[in-house]
């Protein structure tokens, strides 16, 4: 995944080793035209072509599905302003309108402006927009839905409403942040990647994928295959849905740290109500989960303290993101610890850090920075950071937005790191058992279907 500037240099060095720019046009415009083609299904398809390269992409998209056969108007508001654009230009052979008065069809494609985006759109190019959109069945973006800042998925100018729905977005080279986050992430509908030569390398923002979860070894007993300790708190139903999740999430064995009793305890989970410190002392554990229920009073803090002081790998969610300062940290280990904050959580947490940034990106590279934590910054467009590195998601279910489901992310979360002793692969197999789990658990589940339907899911994993 590149920013802007990261696109414009990885095309730099590619014509510095002689590759010339028609031939990563020429390839992304013929890329668009296959998924464009597939979209039309033979139905008339309408390109709005844009003044530069976003355009020219256009122009080759239109003459390629034209040479299909399909029936193409070309509508160019604004004539092409560089001597490649006019070179795509001059290859569509069709009718190019200047604007897109009664047009009807079946895909319109939207190639007015992609990473040169400089300005708001003019009232005119937002209306043209909206009336293409709604005119034909389907929409396709070029690049990137034209509007939409692809560093920080904003749209310039506007709201996340102000740019309609796209049934596909076709990132041409390499994905840019907006395709995975940020306040248009619901406008970018499917999105896949064109390629046209750029190479993949190892960058410090990527997409993360499912991975295969390592099964246990031939000679694994349940500590090796990871003790979860689960610190329970004032509301004993929340750590115990976490303790649920990890016990599916393929955790060999987990214990339940709770003064509380509750009736829904299942009689596989081993409850243990010795001082929490005693407890904490046992060296099997393979990693700790404190948060979810805890509470917020000087009870929780202590609870805190001693869980950071265990020296064990550790997940932090809800509550504990509530009480954690720099401070209670200072006490930590070499220890891997990941924290899962959702918006407001991260918003407190970068206060009590003292650090800021202007998207979620950055906020949460600050505070992986600035705490020494892998950062899971959950929601729609779930992210996650540490230290300079970050990973992206695939959209996940919206169902998910239930009360709880963090719950179960992050017993998930602990599950995977007593399994793997490493922050980020934990949270990034975490993210997508939870997704698929939400899959199997279908629409309108509630935490503890969603808990149950992490079984299905890691089998789907192995
Ligand atoms: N990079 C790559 O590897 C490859 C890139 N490719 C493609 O090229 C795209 C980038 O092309 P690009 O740099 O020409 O920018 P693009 O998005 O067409 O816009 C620039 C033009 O729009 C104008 N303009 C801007 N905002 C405006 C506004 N609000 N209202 C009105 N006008 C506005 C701006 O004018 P100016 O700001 O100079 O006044 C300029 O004329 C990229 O997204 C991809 O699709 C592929 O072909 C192959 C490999
Ligand atoms: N609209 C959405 N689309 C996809 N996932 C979502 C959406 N809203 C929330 N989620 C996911 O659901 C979970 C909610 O967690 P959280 O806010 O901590 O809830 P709770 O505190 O009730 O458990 C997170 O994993 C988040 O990424
Ligand atoms: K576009």
């Amino acid at each position: 995944m590149l920013t802007t500037d990261q696109m414009r240099a990885a095309e730099a060095a590619l014509f510095d080793t002689g590759v010339e720019e028609w031939a990563l046009m020429s390839q992304a415009g013929h890329g668009a035209a296959q998924w464009i083609a597939r979209l039309a299904a033979g139905g008339p398809v309408t390109v709005l072509c844009g003044p530069g390269h976003n355009g020219g992409d256009g122009y080759v998209a239109a003459a390629a599905l034209k040479a299909r056969g399909l029936t193409v108007r070309v509508v160019a508001p604004i004539s092409p302003q560089t001597d490649l654009a006019r070179h795509a230009a001059s290859t569509f052979e069709g009718e190019v309108l200047s604007d897109g008065e009664g047009l009807k069809g079946t895909v319109f494609v939207d190639a007015m402006f992609g990473i040169g985006l400089s300005r708001p759109l003019s009232h005119e190019h937002r209306a043209l927009i909206r009336d293409l959109h709604a005119s034909h069945e389907r929409a396709v973006a070029l690049d990137v839905p034209s509007g939409v800042d692809c560093d920080t998925g904003d749209v310039v100018g506007g709201e996340g409403d102000d740019v309609p729905h796209y049934a596909l977005t076709l990132a041409f080279g390499a994905w840019k942040p907006a395709h995975f986050s940020g306040p248009a992430l619901a406008t970018i509908g499917a999105a896949r990647l064109v390629d046209i030569g750029v190479p993949d390398r190892d960058g410090e923002m990527r997409l993360s994928l499912p991975e295969r979860i390592a099964p246990p070894a031939f000679d694994a007993h349940k500590y090796t295959r990871g003790l979860v300790a689960v610190v329970g708190g004032a509301m004993a139903g929340a750590s115990l849905m976490a303790s649920r999740a990890a016990a599916l999430a393929g955790a060999g064995y987990v214990k339940w740290l709770s003064e509380h009793d509750h009736p829904g305890h299942p009689p596989d989970l081993v409850k243990d109500n010795a001082p929490l410190a005693d407890m904490l002392g046992d060296e099997r554990i393979g990693a700790v989960l404190i948060g979810p229920g805890l509470g917020r009073d000087d009870t929780a803090r202590e609870r805190l303290e001693a869980a950071v002081r265990s020296g064990h790998p550790l997940v932090l969610d809800a509550d504990a993101l509530v009480l954690l300062t720099p401070e209670i940290l200072a006490a930590e280990t070499d220890a891997p610890i990941l924290l899962t904050p959702h918006e407001g959580e991260l918003s407190r947490l970068c206060d009590a850090f003292d650090v800021a940034g202007d998207t979620k990106r950055e906020r949460a590279l600050a505070l992986s920075q600035a705490s020494g934590c892998a950062v899971l910054a959950k929601g729609a467009d779930t992210l996650l950071a540490s230290g300079a590195d970050v990973r992206f998601f695939p959209p996940a279910s919206r169902w998910l937005s239930v009360a709880g489901s963090g719950d179960v992310l992050a017993g998930i979360c602990t599950a995977r790191l007593a399994a793997t002793g490493d922050a980020m692969q934990a949270a990034c197999e975490a993210v997508h058992l939870h997704g698929r789990a939400a899959r199997h658990a279908g629409a309108g589940f509630t935490a503890t279907m969603l808990a149950e339907a992490v079984h299905p899911a890691l089998e789907d994993m192995l």
